[in-house]
């Protein structure tokens, strides 16, 4: 019997949340997987770590002095990985010949550049950076169309909803696979039950604590404000080819089930799990075969029960602009992502208030109304407008709180 060679693997985004998981579950089969690249942006510290301990053959970081350091602090200990900065070298490791899988875990829409360039080389994309599907959706569908790349969803509800579809699922075509309708789950996040008086004063510390994911503080804002449900619901509708009305997204407060299919014929199939990221990461990284994760097995009897509520899309008004975007089409969810990635920085530097996000998202969506894109450049310029728009408006809030 030969014994296949490991899968070389490149980690987009090594250092966070999703980075550090990924690498633990790749950590434990040497055999299966090994490390061709790792990026990170600034933590050139982490990096270095991980790099002695995978010895991968390249690395990136975001700016030219931080990779200076990294590349002489590998030297010193005699390792040869080359050592890159900046945005065009995260293309080429991602698209790199010698590469078969890309963990795409890069916050926010800097990793839709190397996620569209794994996927244009064709290769096998376990894709965490829901910011790149939301902004571009139509565009990096087709690459995957047109390129043959498989792509398997790393967030944990897509993953769950992938593997709770049937294994012959053609995208776009519920009725004909059986399929009724997607329940899309929801923690609610830290202030599910909050006092919505309270919640203007809200610090990012206690935003960020997340009732059950331990996560970056970018996703786990959008969780306490919902609008990762509204990019989730996005992120679905490309993923599977759905429309948003065949979503419907449950509050289920405990985050064991990580979403539900409903068949035409009542039946509805769940996964579930502890929230362990490297659950899903295990999966797509072996899929289509099973390896052990390292997570906790899911004890029913200590869990004891699980609880559903309907989302409140009052308290929550970024789910029902995210659910208006994706209806609008055209450039609306390029438009509300970006405002929602400045908007969240904003108030993850105490220049805005928590609930001046969903106040921001709508003035931003009612003064930039939906255009029609056909391109790539488009979703680009799309984003750019909005930041700008949104950084101006950010101001005048800013201003607003000091009187
Ligand atoms: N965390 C989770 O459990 C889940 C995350 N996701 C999605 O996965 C993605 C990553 O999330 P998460 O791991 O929590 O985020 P983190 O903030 O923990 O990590 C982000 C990673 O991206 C790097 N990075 C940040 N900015 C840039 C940039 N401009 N260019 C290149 N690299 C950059 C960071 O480097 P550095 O460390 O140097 O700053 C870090 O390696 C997000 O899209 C999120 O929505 C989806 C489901 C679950
Ligand atoms: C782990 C993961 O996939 C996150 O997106 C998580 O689901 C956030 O939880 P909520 O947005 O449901 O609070
Ligand atoms: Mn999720």
């Amino acid at each position: 019997m030969t014994i296949p060679d490991p899968q070389a693997v490149t980690v987009l985004g090594a250092t966070g949340s999703i980075g550090v998981s990924a690498l633990d579950v790749i950590g434990r089969y040497p055999e299966r997987f090994r490390v061709f690249a790792l990026t990170a942006h600034d933590n050139d510290e982490l990096l270095y770590e991980q790099c002695r301990r995978f010895q991968p053959a390249r690395a990136v970081l975001g700016e030219d002095d931080r990779a200076a350091r990294l590349r002489r602090r590998l030297q010193a200990d005699g390792l040869a990985t080359q050592v890159d900065s900046g945005p065009r070298a995260l293309e080429e490791v991602a698209a790199a010949g010698e590469v078969q899988t890309v963990v795409a875990g890069i916050v926010g829409t800097a990793g839709l550049a190397p996620g569209l360039a794994a996927v244009r080389a064709g290769k096998r994309v376990l894709l965490a950076n829901k910011e790149a599907l939301v902004t571009a959706g139509a565009v990096f569908m087709q690459a995957v169309e047109e390129s043959g790349a498989k792509l398997l969803p790393l967030d944990s509800e897509h993953n769950a909803i992938f593997q709770c579809l049937p294994a012959d699922f053609h995208r776009g075509e519920l009725a004909a696979s059986g399929v009724r309708r997607i329940l899309l789950t929801a923690s609610g996040g830290p202030f599910r039950d909050a006092d919505p008086a309270t919640l203007h004063a809200v610090t990012p510390d206690q935003a960020c604590a997340h009732p059950n994911w331990s996560m970056g503080r970018k996703i786990s804002v959008d969780s306490a404000t919902m609008m990762n449900k509204g990019l989730e619901l996005v992120e679905a509708c490309w993923l599977f080819g759905l429309q948003p009305d065949d979503v419907q997204v449950v509050v289920h407060p405990q985050s064991i089930i990580h979403s539900l299919v409903e068949y035409l014929d009542g039946s509805v199939i769940a996964q579930m799990g502890n929230p362990d990221m490297r659950i899903p990461i295990a999966h797509a990284l072996s899929y289509p075969e099973r390896i052990a994760s390292g997570a906790q097995p899911l004890d029913l009897f200590q869990l004891g029960r699980l609880d559903f509520q309907p989302p409140d899309l009052e308290r929550f008004p970024c789910l029902g602009l995210a659910q208006d975007a994706m209806k609008a089409g055209g450039n609306a969810c390029a438009t509300l992502n970006a405002a929602n990635e400045i908007a969240v920085a904003a108030f993850l530097d105490e220049r805005i208030g928590f609930m001046d996000i969903p106040r921001l998202l709508a003035a931003v969506m009612e003064q930039l109304p939906s255009v029609a894109v056909s391109s790539l450049d488009g979703v680009l310029a799309a984003d750019q407008h909005s930041r700008r728009v949104t950084r101006d408006l950010v101001k005048r809030f800013e201003a607003g709180r000091r009187t």
